[in-house]
């Protein structure tokens, strides 16, 4: 007797899930078994053709169904490639082969639509509507036949068994009706007929059935119900039809199928090729981005074809980085069906397709961009970050390609815009695209930095991502335009009459900004006059060069900033606050006064940038000293 053994522990609980399931899709367990199927039949076939074997039929190759309503099951049979006793153990005992299926961080969740959705549970779908599961399956090309068997998710057992040919077959022991469930339905052909229509008619290899018929009896008016083994699915892989023949909903069946993905695409992308190189693709860009998108556990790649043959999964080579995101497949004829992983690399015609692939995915944005603005912010929002990073990684090798998708928050228009709508809108005399960084849009909208531009009627782009300013600078310009940071550097938007008063008062000023200066001469480079305040006393600008938001990315860097590279820091004082006087008077009165405010004003600044001030203790001591002093 075969000892019963445990599920790892995030197989447990996923099969608790799934039993104890309230999801409203349990009809969804049939085409996810279906394509398990349909997967293993690919695998044999595909090895049948790149290793000659003469005992594999093209023909012969199917997926079987049984329905017995005397015992409650349902049977799912193929002649694929099987498994052995260690791939049951280690495909059926096991989830998370992928690593995708992180439960210590998602266990405070009790929401099975989302971890159903998330993870695409695949063979534990069968939990759903089953409380006892058995699968009878011979390895291709092995004697051995293994019998495993699990009841109420209880662990499970592997014994030995016998079956003939190759391939597997799944029992489903069906759970009792209950008051809100009727699980009976399944055991109805016309459910299941519907059920592969909906979800599998694309399956390349036949499904089949036996159907009860009603047929009139020859040379009769009297009918018979006649049993007939009837293929239930059309079989013509989707993206070989015709694009005006297929409904939105047949597109998201399939995505959700093959790729397993909870929400329907938010795009599809139906292309045929001819030519040169002659291919199908059919692309789609996820709705949400997997939980794992931005992890190392995040495979990239398109399914690869030959003339209607699977031969791998993810190849990678044929989507850029940039697009990683991009699900799909590619069928074409003109690929050797030997194609190996270390020869996708060098294959001239994959990379052909590969760059047309690319093209494609581009221009169905920009006219996703043109044609449905919220749909476009909406893939921005899931996606924009990668675009970015591919404008700035391999030194910006991509950024014409992908310049044209960018989308920034603009302080004008209140929501994303494009860099072309931007400077479409640029009056003759503006040179530059204004940007700041920082946490928010509503963070940055205070800054003291942002007024004047504003007022000055210019509009400003706010960046918030990390990335958002390094892909700006490896951009460099946008149609001859260059971007000017707007807490950076000279602004040079006061009038001349403007610089002429700001130059007179640093003048008639000099001894008080010497003083600050001398105060500060650990922290700033200079303290000066400003021209880019209006309401605001004190801002601390960053000369030309690194910005303050690039220190502070760099600090985050896993390997911190080694070399300590530090924006360089200037204080602004407003010359037109109340401040500035009261500064006057200070330094008028008590000259050894000055150093305390202006450290105080160094740390505020310090603040209003996102800084940590360097002695919190201090600062606070200081202001109270002041509060105490004006009302003594
Ligand atoms: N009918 C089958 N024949 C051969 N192998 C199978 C069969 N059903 C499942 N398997 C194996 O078990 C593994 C796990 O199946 P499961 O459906 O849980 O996940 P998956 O198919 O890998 O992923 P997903 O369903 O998320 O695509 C499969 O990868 C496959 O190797």
């Amino acid at each position: 007797m075969a000892r019963k053994k445990a599920f790892k522990a995030e197989s447990k609980r996923l099969m608790d899930l799934m039993i104890n399931s309230i999801y409203t899709h349990k009809e969804i367990f049939m085409r996810e078994l279906i394509s398990n199927a349909s997967d293993a039949i690919d695998k044999l076939y595909y090895k049948s053709l790149s290793e000659k074997l003469e005992d594999v039929d093209r023909g012969t190759l199917q997926i079987d169904l049984t329905l017995d309503k005397a015992q409650r099951t349902i049977t799912i049979e193929d002649n694929g490639i099987g498994m052995s006793k260690e791939e049951l153990e280690e495909n059926l005992g096991t989830i998370a082969k992928s690593g995708s299926f992180d439960f210590k961080s998602n266990n405070e969740t009790d929401e099975d639509i989302d971890i159903i959705g998330q993870f695409g549970v695949g063979f534990y779908s069968a939990f759903m509507v089953a409380d006892k599961v058995e699968v009878v399956s011979k390895q291709y090309g092995s004697e051995d036949a293994y019998h495993w068997m699990s009841e109420n998710s209880d662990g499970y057992e592997i014994t030995k068994t016998q079956k003939d040919t190759s391939g597997t077959i799944i029992t489903l022991y069906l759970k009792e009706n209950t008051d809100d469930e009727n699980y009976d339905e399944y055991l109805e052909s016309p459910t299941i007929q519907r059920l592969v229509k909906k979800y599998s008619d694309y399956i390349r290899y036949p499904i089949k059935m036996d159907v009860e018929e009603s047929r009139k009896k020859e040379d009769s008016d009297e009918y018979e119900t006649v049993v007939e083994n009837k293929t239930l699915n059309s079989m013509v892989p989707l993206w070989k039809r015709n694009k005006s023949d297929i409904t939105k909903e047949e597109y998201d069946n399939f995505y959700m199928d093959k790729f397993q993905d909870y929400n329907p695409p938010l795009e599809v992308i139906h292309t045929s090729v001819e030519g040169t190189v002659s291919y199908n693709a059919l692309l789609f860009i996820p709705s949400k981005a997997p939980v794992n998108y931005y992890s190392n556990d995040y495979e990239k790649g398109l399914q690869l074809y030959s003339s209607g043959v699977f031969i791998m999964d993810k190849a990678s080579e044929l989507i850029p980085e940039h697009f990683r995101f991009v699900r799909g497949l590619v069928d074409s004829q003109d690929l050797s069906l030997n194609i190996s992983r270390e020869m996708l690399q060098h294959d001239r015609q994959l990379r052909a397709i590969a760059t047309r692939i690319e093209k494609k995915i581009k221009s169905e944005l920009l006219k996703l961009l043109r044609t449905d603005r919220e749909k476009y912010e909406a893939f921005w929002n899931t996606f924009g970050t990668q675009i970015k990073y591919g404008v700035y990684n391999d030194f910006g090798a991509n950024k014409e390609m992908l310049q044209d998708l960018l989308m920034f928050y603009s302080s004008k228009e209140d929501k994303l815009v494009t860099l072309d709508e931007y400077v479409s809108r640029m009056n003759e005399d503006q040179k530059e695209i204004y940007f700041i960084s920082g946490d928010s849009v509503e963070k940055i909208d205070k800054l003291p930095q942002v007024e004047l531009v504003k007022e000055k009627d210019l509009e400003i782009l706010y960046l918030t991502d990390d990335v958002d300013e390094f892909a700006l600078q490896i951009l460099n310009t946008y149609k001859e335009k260059t971007f000017k940071n707007i807490s950076q550097g000279d602004l040079d938007l006061a009038s001349d009459e403007e610089k002429k008063k700001v130059e007179e008062t640093a003048k008639d000023n000099e001894d008080l900004l010497n003083a600050l200066k001398e105060a500060l001469k650990d922290e700033v480079s200079d303290v000066k006059i400003s021209t880019r305040l209006v309401s605001h006393p004190v801002v601390l600008s960053a000369a030309d060069g690194m910005s303050f938001e690039m220190e502070k990315v760099l600090a985050q860097m896993p390997n911190g900033n080694p070399m300590g590279m530090k924006a360089t820091r200037i204080l602004e004082i407003n010359p037109n606050h109340d401040l500035f006087k009261a500064l006057q008077n200070v330094y008028d009165k008590d000259k050894d006064e000055i150093a305390d405010y202006a450290s105080i004003l160094y740390d505020q600044a310090l603040l209003m940038e996102g800084f940590q001030i360097e002695d919190p203790i201090s600062y606070a001591d200081k202001i109270a000293k002041l509060i105490v002093k004006a009302n003594a």
